[in-house]
Order: structure tokens, then sequence, then C-alpha cells
């Protein structure tokens, strides 16, 4: 049973690499990234809300994402694993995950940490051209990944279950990478 929660600054890949695993492993993979965007197009109320945050790269309130990930993992397809990815993005939706795979009891949860240094991502990321990746949005960004998704780094590998990858190398390499992690 694979659950692994992706960490890593923007641009460090963890949308490419969730994919890739989730699609072999035949698991889904759950983007909280996604989910807004999909609530945007759709012009959702939540999409509605999310907008002005996601525009700005900044982080839309812990509650809404939680509430979103709280019924995502309900559904039945998760009892055979999941990959989450982009949450938590902050220590008190890290708490709030803890309780709810508690609740679940969804236990063996690993944390892959990908590293890559900032000078590669905003290259990566002015390359990708999403609405979000302007140079004064990605600045931003980033800035509230040292802030408040940073910390998570110190908080998961206190609970032992941080697996750190180098996320700068080829996409192939970076997947091996993780397999062999996760395995070891
Ligand atoms: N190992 C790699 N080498 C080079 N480019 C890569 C690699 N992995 C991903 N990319 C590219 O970098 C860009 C960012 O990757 P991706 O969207 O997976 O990152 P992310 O961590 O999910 O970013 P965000 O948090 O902003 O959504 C994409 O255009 C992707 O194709
Ligand atoms: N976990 C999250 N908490 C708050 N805001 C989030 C979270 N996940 C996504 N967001 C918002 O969506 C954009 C894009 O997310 P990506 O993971 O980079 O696709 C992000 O900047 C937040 O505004």
């Amino acid at each position: 049973m694979t659950r692994l929660i992706f960490l890593g600054p923007p641009g460090s890949g963890k949308g490419t690499q969730a994919k890739t695993l989730a699609d072999g492993w035949r698991i889904p993979h759950i983007s909280t990234g996604d989910i807004l965007r999909q609530a945007l197009k759709e012009q959702t109320p939540l999409g509605v809300e999310a907008q002005s945050y996601m525009d700005r790269g900044e982080l839309v309130p812990d509650k809404l994402v939680e509430d979103m990930v709280a019924e995502r993992l309900s559904h039945p397809d998760t009892n055979s694993g999941w990959l989450l990815d982009g949450f938590p993005r902050t220590v008190n939706q890290a708490s709030f995950l803890e309780q709810l795979l508690d609740k679940l009891a969804h236990r063996g949860v690993k944390v892959i940490n990908l590293e890559v240094p900032d000078d590669v991502v905003v290259e990566r990321l002015l390359e990708r051209g999403r609405k979000d990746d302007t140079e004064e949005v990605i600045r931003r960004r980033l800035e509230v990944y040292r802030n408040e998704t940073a910390p998570l780094i110190n908080y998961y590998s206190d609970r032992l279950i941080l697996l750190k990858v180098n996320g700068n190398q080829s996409q192939e390499e970076v997947t091996d990478e993780i397999k062999k992690v996760i395995a070891s």
C-alpha cells in the first residue's frame, strides 16, 4: 500500500512525479492545485473564492483546502493508496491531515521531499508558463513556500517519515530515486 506526500518548492516536479507514479501504480493522484484550478474553470463558489489567492501566489485559506482533501480522501478509490501533491502546505494543514489519516486508519505514510535549487525551479516555471508562472508571482510563491511550507521538512523529519530525493536530475532519474528510497 503506497501513501505518499510530495513536498518541495514550486517547480520541483511534484506534479510530474506524482502523475507518473500514480498512473503506474493505478492509485489516485490528489493535487490540491489541480482541484482548485478545475473549480476555477467551472466557476464554483470554491473556485471563485480561491481565484484571487491563486492569482497572487498566496495560499488559499486552510479550511477550504482541508475540506477539499477530507472529501477526496473519503472516496473508496483511496483505499488502494494515494499520492498527495501540494497538500499539506502549512503546519496547520499537516496537523489536520495527521488527524484525518488517523480517523481513516490510513497508515504507513511517507513524505518525499524533492530538493531542487531556486534558480532551477524559477527557470522551469518560466518555461511552464501557467497563469501563475509570471516572474512576480513565482517570487511570491517561493517566499510563501519558504515561510509556510518549508517548516514541514522538520515537521516530517521529526516524525521520521521524511525521505529526501534529488529533484535536479532527469524526470526518469527522479522517478527511479523515489522508487528506491521508498523501498529501502
Ligand atoms: N526532472 C525534471 N527536469 C526538468 N524539468 C522538469 C523536471 N520535472 C519537472 N519538470 C518540469 O518543470 C515544470 C514544473 O514541474 P511540476 O509542475 O511537476 O512542478 P510542481 O512541483 O508540481 O510545481 P507547482 O508546485 O508549481 O505546481 C514543468 O514544466 C515540468 O515539465
Ligand atoms: N494546500 C494548499 N493550501 C493553500 N493553497 C493551495 C494549496 N494547494 C494549492 N493551493 C493554491 O493553488 C495554487 C496552485 O497550486 P499548485 O500546487 O502550485 O498547483 C497555489 O499557489 C495556492 O494558491
